[in-house]
């Protein structure tokens, strides 16, 4: 924060010292373009980027900005300065409003909420054309604001302006990448349904992104009107600001405050020096290219890259602006910054590329073995989790028919039946990622039959899936970080981390602490489940079929995991094929069949139950 403060500071005194630097006006314009830009980008980010949810609609933030300042300024004369905070709200307001809509009906994510979107700015433009108290669609002119003398020049306020603009947006999108907002939005980008089971009350943290970048849009279009001093329809509402902002987005990189300002200072700067020499129809082109190949090779954007290879960037950015300075055969000054800010990335790229590659794979293999643990499985107590006359239809599917179920503190009950018997479809249930459409679910007094996911992991309902879900963009401590910043007693990240090496150290996977989840083989993944799932402090634990696909030496292992963390007082719910396994953790086995209860009881009495033999142990079950 305080490095960004002092970039502030020294752009700031370019534009108030501009005259005594010599720094022409023209240089001045470009820099207030990269900064409307840079802010863009941002505003774009803090939604798009950080979550996932990918926006063509930063044209309505803008559109709404700048005609909210043109119109009122150009046609009812009110000061310059009054109608920003307007912008503002009337862009917040616009947010909040797709927002509700896409958000609270949880189907409108990918191409449906980008299709959403870019819907907004068309009918917003529409409107503004039809609309004569907008301007019919003439375009509107502003008049030149008062402003204090101390500015200086027009342009040189302009600059500031905008400057003040992009340096708010970073700053906003710094503070949220270091927030709690900033993980949320995270672990909403690499697995929403999760992200919710977790704890994470993921409609919210949409929502201040949304609204944070649709503040952001509007202030900016707001100053941009001023910018371009003439407003229209096709200026603002166009297709080129989502377009532009995505790629500058996507270049950068998009998960971090500083992708976007790399992606706009590298695009506006490259697409002025293209105009510069007559081949503005060449831009598209140009800058097409450039995305295609920067996917291709640097998915994750050109700043990740930068960070990875700094000085190595920087020498290439020296040699090649030097060279071209020393020899002065071809262009400008600008034409020789932007020659070598290409060579930066094209060096970042090359030596990342190799970099990456040369990074060993995790042991695939191997077995980090947990070691068998002396203690005693906890007392039996009261009931926990009470489900009565619980059902789910899915259309004419029963999947559960009258469910009527208790589950008591301490207990560890395997939960069997044979395929499609409908255990997933009660864990689904117990822990709100479906709902029930007969009966009433009650976990340690409270009702969770309508609670969202994220209640019911704050009621103490922890769940694993099948096929594992870790947060693939982030470390394996902060996949379990994260589950404690959102569990029963919220924390920050810096507070969570060290806690999350306990739970890493319970399931055998401290050494893999920094790893990236895809580094790690099936089994690690699994136990990163169950260190995820204690890690938000449950009551009760729900694991779906943690053991499958594993070896025998791996299940053993899965076995003594379970075990531990069973004696450490969380009551277990186990979804599993395995008789063997269940033999020797179940303390009560619950068999379901066609959607209902068959028989539940000690396992010794429900394994020799003929109907359970007939409907499951004599077809299914593995040894
Ligand atoms: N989202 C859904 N839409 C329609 N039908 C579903 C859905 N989810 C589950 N079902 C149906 O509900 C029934 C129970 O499925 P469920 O996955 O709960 O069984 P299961 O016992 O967990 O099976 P398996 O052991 O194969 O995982 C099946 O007939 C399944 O096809």
């Amino acid at each position: 924060m305080k490095r960004l403060l002092v970039a502030f500071l020294v752009l700031a005194a370019l534009g108030v010292f501009a005259p005594d630097l010599g720094l022409a006006s023209f240089y001045l314009i470009l820099l207030g373009s990269v900064c409307f830009w840079i802010a863009q980008a941002t505003s774009w980010n803090l939604l798009s980027g950080y979550s996932g949810y990918f926006s063509f609609g930063q044209a309505a933030y803008v559109g709404v900005g700048a005609y909210t300042t043109a119109v009122l300024t150009g046609r009812h004369g009110v000061g310059f300065f009054w109608t920003v905070p307007l912008a503002a709200v009337l862009c917040g307001l616009l947010a909040l409003g797709i927002g509700a809509v896409a958000f609270r009906l949880g189907s409108l994510r990918g191409e449906i909420f980008a299709l959403l979107t870019l819907a907004v700015p068309f009918i917003l433009a529409a409107f503004a054309r039809i609309n004569r108290s907008v301007d019919g669609g003439q375009g509107t002119t502003l008049p030149l604001p008062d402003y204090p003398e101390f500015f200086g020049t027009f342009q040189q306020f302009q600059y500031l302006l905008a400057l003040a603009v992009a340096a708010v947006a970073v700053a906003v999108a710094f503070l949220v990448q270091h927030s709690r907002a900033g993980s949320a939005l995270t672990a909403i980008h690499d697995n929403e349904d999760v992200a919710e089971v977790l704890g994470v009350p993921t409609f919210r943290y949409k929502m201040i992104a949304i609204v944070a970048s649709g503040v952001l849009g509007g202030v900016a279009g707001s100053v941009y009107a001023l910018q371009i001093g003439f407003v229209t329809v096709e200026s603002v509402f166009g297709l080129t600001i989502p377009l532009f902002v995505i790629v500058m987005g996507v270049l950068g990189g998009r998960s971090h405050w500083l992708g976007p300002v790399v992606g706009a200072v590298l695009i506006v700067t490259l697409q002025d020096r293209l105009s510069s020499y007559g081949l503005d129809e060449y831009n598209a082109i140009f800058l097409g290219a450039i995305l295609a190949i920067l996917v291709a090779t640097a998915p994750a954007g050109l700043y990740a890259r930068l960070r990875a290879r700094p000085w190595a960037a920087l020498a290439g950015f020296v040699v090649v602006f030097g060279v071209l300075y020393i020899l002065n055969v071809w262009g400008e000054t600008l034409d020789w910054l932007v020659a070598g800010m290409l060579a930066a990335a094209l060096v970042a790229i090359v030596l990342g590329t190799r970099r990456s590659s040369a990074v060993p794979a995790a042991a695939r293999s191997t077995v980090d073995v947990v070691e068998e643990e002396p203690g005693e499985p906890p007392a039996i107590g009261e009931v926990l989790v009470e489900c009565r006359s619980v059902a789910k239809y899915y259309g004419g599917v029963h999947a559960l028919e009258d469910i009527s179920l208790d589950i008591r503190a301490g207990e560890l009950i395997g939960l069997v039946g044979p395929n499609g018997s409908g255990k997933t479809t009660l864990v689904n249930l117990l822990s709100g990622a479906t709902r029930p459409t007969k009966g009433t679910i009650r976990v340690d007094g409270h009702d969770i039959t309508r609670l969202p996911p994220h209640r019911i992991a704050h009621v103490g309902l922890a769940r694993t899936y099948q096929i594992p879900k870790p947060f693939d963009s982030m470390t394996v401590r902060d996949n379990v970080a994260t589950a404690i910043m959102f569990g029963r007693t919220p924390m920050s990240l810096r507070q969570a981390r060290p806690l999350a090496e306990r739970h890493l150290a319970t399931v055998a996977l401290d050494h893999l602490a920094d790893a990236r989840p895809g580094r790690l083989n099936l089994h690690q993944r699994q136990l990163l489940e169950m260190a995820r799932a204690i890690a938000s402090d449950p009551k009760v634990l729900l694991l779906d079929e943690a053991l499958a696909g594993l070896n025998p030496a791996e299940v053993d292992n899965a076995v003594r995991v379970v075990r531990r963390i069973h004696h450490s007082g969380i009551t277990i719910v186990i979804v599993e094929h395995l008789l063997r396994v269940l033999n020797q953790l179940a303390t009560r086995i619950v068999v379901l069949d066609r959607g209902t209860l068959l028989a539940d009881g000690d396992p010794q009495t429900v394994m020799s139950d003929p109907a359970v033999v007939r409907a499951y142990l004599g077809k299914q079950a593995h040894v």
